[in-house]
């Protein structure tokens, strides 16, 4: 099947000499959500500003549902809503006429059954004859999201959707966001927040100083690179790791009172059978014993902040 988007040998230098990004190639499939994770100033923007037909590209081609993005400018453009990180829209107009208005920009004929039901999804029929500007923040943004929507585009950019909302309405995005993919649009999103990647994406792209470092199916991912951690709080503080103890990847903690045993996801139980059965018989007593996972958080900490 084509992909939505299709990315190759995507690079871009600024005017001022800077180098956005580099060599990039990434394949958006169709129905999938992508979260693309990266720092400030890793290059998130710009990539979608390329993909949308706002920033040119220096080097590398684009595809939009088989549409170049440059020789096809229209017919790629048409297929692409964006929800750009800052709200931009006239403060004086209702939220009927804006919408119905950006539909008109793609030269899209009158479908007043259709901006409806955006409307509707989006919780903002009520509002439909309020001005923009007696809206709240969170509506503004459900806002910003109906006039992306409303072409009809199979495919969505959403730029930090949920930058500066509240926990709940980040909730409510979340779920918005899920339904518009149940209807069959293809979603790409950026993100600093790790939680929103790991709550919401099928797939995971990292993006550092320019490069894709890292593409993956979420689940992958965290079975990949999630570690998980045992700690034991010991009964008497030990002064160093027993030799029968050496195979074990065993931390002593400074004051000797826990010991702490990191494993990978995909190794079994049995192995820790045995470490406590080896503990055990080197006579060494634990009064308390607790697990944690790495979260993707510690995993996007890691990658990105490891040498490049
Ligand atoms: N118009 C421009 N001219 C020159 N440099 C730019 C321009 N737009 C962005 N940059 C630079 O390109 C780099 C990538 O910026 P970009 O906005 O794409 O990053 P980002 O990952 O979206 O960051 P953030 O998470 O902060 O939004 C940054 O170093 C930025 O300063």
């Amino acid at each position: 099947m084509q992909p939505a988007i299709a990315i190759h040998g995507l690079s871009k230098t600024y005017a001022s000499g800077l180098t956005a990004l580099r060599n990039v190639n990434l394949e958006i499939r169709r129905g999938e959500i992508f979260a693309l994770l990266g720092p400030n100033g890793a290059g998130k923007t710009t990539l979608i500003s390329i993909v949308c037909g706002i920033v040119n590209p220096s080097a590398g081609r684009v595809l939009a549902d088989g549409h170049d993005i440059v020789a096809d400018y229209r017919a790629a453009r048409a297929r692409i809503g964006l929800v750009p990180q800052e709200l931009s829209t006239d403060a004086f107009e209702s939220v009927w006429s804006t919408v119905t208005f950006s539909r008109g920009l793609f030269g899209k004929p009158a479908n007043p059954a259709y901006i409806e039901k955006v409307l509707r999804d989006l919780s903002l029929w009520d509002k439909k004859d309020s001005r923009i500007m007696a809206l709240s923040g969170g509506m503004k943004r459900r806002v910003m999201i109906a006039k992306a929507l409303a072409h009809e585009p199979q495919i969505l950019f959403l730029d930090e959707p949920t930058a500066g909302v509240d926990v709940e309405l980040r909730r409510g995005m979340w779920d918005m966001v899920r339904r518009l993919r149940e209807s069959g649009v293809t979603i790409i999103l950026t993100t600093h927040y790790i939680e929103e990647a790991q709550e919401m994406a099928d797939r995971i792209g990292v993006i550092r100083q320019g490069e894709i470092i890292l593409v993956e199916e979420k689940d992958a991912l965290m079975a990949k690179l999630g570690k998980r951690q045992l700690t034991l709080t010991l009964g008497e503080p030990l002064v160093r790791i027993p030799q029968a103890l050496q195979d074990y990847r065993l931390e002593l903690s400074a004051d000797g009172s826990q010991l702490v045993y990191t494993y990978d996801n995909q190794e079994h139980g049995g192995d820790i059978a045995r470490l406590l059965q080896r503990l055990g018989e080197a006579g060494i007593e634990f009064k308390d014993l607790s697990s944690s996972e790495s979260s993707l958080e510690e995993i996007f900490v890691s990658l990105v902040h490891s040498p490049s």
